[in-house]
């Protein structure tokens, strides 16, 4: 069965000016996201995995091309129609959860349930999360992983279509890292949510069902991955 692209990114450019200094951070490179898929996106330092990544969810525009989700071209969309698109479809994890200081763990989560008009449950998600104990702690109560906890359940409590995570294990330690990948795993599984993993880290592409590798500002190959791993059998 032919699978059904939820995101197309066509021929997009991105180039940075700083000063007198041009970087060419993304040179005509195309991707398509297919719905309901796993997609880890593998590349080194600087090869524009970020910069995509910030295109896709809305953060960013690109300089040329085509962005376009499910039918609605982002490309050109004015500003307001893309703030609800970030707001409504999309759920980001940082590599460092960017959480608000001054709220608890649970008002971090309820924040962005306001977003949308039928949000999940705040305490049901902090319990797939496994933080629902800790739901009035702020984050500076919480570790590193604990806060990533939170992160992503603030990403999905508005139920997006698109999860996008930026080297969502980048700042965690083996284990704690191990984890949060189980996690982003289980709640795909549970929402049938399309998830995007931009990492450096090539084994979290074993766990993938797709990896798309990225050179120089382009994606210079997409493979199937026939048997992903889950996220415990993988190793680095
Ligand atoms: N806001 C910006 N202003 C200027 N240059 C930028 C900006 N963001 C990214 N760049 C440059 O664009 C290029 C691609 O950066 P990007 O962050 O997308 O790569 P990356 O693959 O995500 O790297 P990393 O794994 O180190 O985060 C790099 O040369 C980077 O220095």
């Amino acid at each position: 069965m032919p699978q059904e692209v939820l995101l197309s990114l066509k021929n997009i450019s991105k180039t940075y000016t700083m000063g007198e200094v041009q970087v060419e951070a993304l040179k005509e490179t195309s991707l398509d996201i297919y719905k309901g898929e796993l997609l880890v996106i593998l590349g080194p330092s600087g090869s524009g995995k970020s910069t995509l990544l910030n295109l896709m969810g809305g953060i960013d525009r690109p300089d040329g091309g085509e962005i376009i989700f499910d039918t609605r071209p982002l490309t050109n969309a004015r500003e307001k129609e893309l703030t609800l698109y970030r707001r409504r479809d999309v759920g980001f994890v940082f590599q460092f959860y960017n959480l608000i200081p001054d709220l608890t763990a649970a008002e971090n989560v309820a924040l962005a349930a306001e977003l949308v008009a039928e949000p999940l449950a705040v305490d049901e998600v902090l319990r797939d999360v496994g933080l629902f104990e800790r739901r009035d702690h702020f984050p500076s109560q919480l570790s590193g992983g604990e806060q990533q906890r939170v992160a992503i359940a603030r990403a999905i409590v508005k139920r997006p279509r698109l999860l996008l995570c930026d080297e969502p294990t980048g700042a965690l330690d083996y284990e704690t890292g191990k984890m949060i990948l189980k996690l982003l795993s289980g709640v795909r599984e549970k929402y049938a949510g399309t998830v995007v993993i931009v990492t450096h880290n090539t084994a979290i592409g074993g766990m993938a069902e797709r990896v798309a590798r990225m050179r120089s500002g382009q994606v210079v190959d997409v493979s199937v991955n026939a048997c992903p791993l889950p996220p415990e059998r993988i190793d680095w």
